[in-house]
């Protein structure tokens, strides 16, 4: 197990150095096995990548029916709204990738759902013991990820594999998210950090800050960090690790 720091220049640079790598490593995993699981995460970071990717995949080798999509969270709101993690991600990933209703695991919407516990009791039994081959995670200035907040509830220890989240710190309020357990069921983490706001979140996961839940989430095989020069500027010079 190792972690790896890949400096880049700037937030274009972390987005397509990250799309045509995942493009990469999902070709060698589908010709290696029958089924890949990769975990996805929201956020303009993310997004940004997706439309990437999208282009990328347009006319490549990419066997959508071998990828099952899953989220690292998701937004508790009404299916069809715009701030879903899911549908932004889908509607850009889906405009060159072929990818069936039935290989894409989104969370439940608040739509006849009482609240965002609800639907992350579907999500884990959905989910089940599922190990994700990659996880992708966006990482806030204050050090959340997925929708586990630092020094907040949803960071509690729990057995639990798929929690709701009340009064989230980062709009909207209610949210459902995989858990540290269940992201951590996964060979490889790649972390996408971009802009000087998130270079203390940055380096404090990295030092292994316990307050912060990236600190405990890293694949069994690699935690790959893709960060520009500003979410990397806190970052001692051990970590340069040109690319
Ligand atoms: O629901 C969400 O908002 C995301 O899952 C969240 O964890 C996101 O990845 C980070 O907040 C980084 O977001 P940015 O890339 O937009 O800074």
């Amino acid at each position: 197990m190792y972690t790896r720091v890949v400096r880049l220049c700037d937030a274009d640079d972390v987005s397509t150095t990250v799309a045509g790598l995942l493009l990469e490593r999902l070709l060698e995993l589908q010709a290696s096995q029958p089924i890949v699981h990769v975990c996805l995460t929201g956020g303009d970071t993310a997004n940004a990548m997706y439309e990437k990717f999208a282009e990328l995949a347009d006319g490549s080798e990419l066997d959508a029916s071998k990828l099952q999509l899953w989220w690292g969270d998701e937004r508790f709101v009404p299916a069809t709204d715009p701030a879903r993690n899911s549908l932004q991600a889908i509607t850009r990933l889906a405009r060159t990738i072929s990818i069936k209703s039935a290989d894409t695991h989104m969370m439940a919407a608040a739509d006849g759902r009482k609240d965002p516990h609800e639907s992350a009791a579907e999500y884990e039994a959905e989910l089940g013991s599922t190990t994700f081959d990659i996880t992708l995670l966006g990482i806030g200035k204050d050090g959340h990820v997925a929708s586990l907040f630092p020094n907040h509830p949803s960071s509690d220890p729990t057995s639990r594999g798929v929690i709701g989240v009340t009064d989230s710190p980062k709009e909207p309020s209610e949210r459902i998210s995989l858990t540290a357990g269940s992201l951590k069921r996964s060979h490889e983490v790649w972390y996408l950090a971009t802009g000087t706001g998130k270079a203390h979140a940055v380096s404090a996961t990295l030092d292994g800050d316990p307050r912060l839940p990236g600190s405990q989430i890293k694949g069994d095989v690699a935690t790959v960090w893709f960060l520009d020069q500003g979410a990397a500027e806190e970052l001692p010079p051990q970590y340069t690790c040109a690319f």
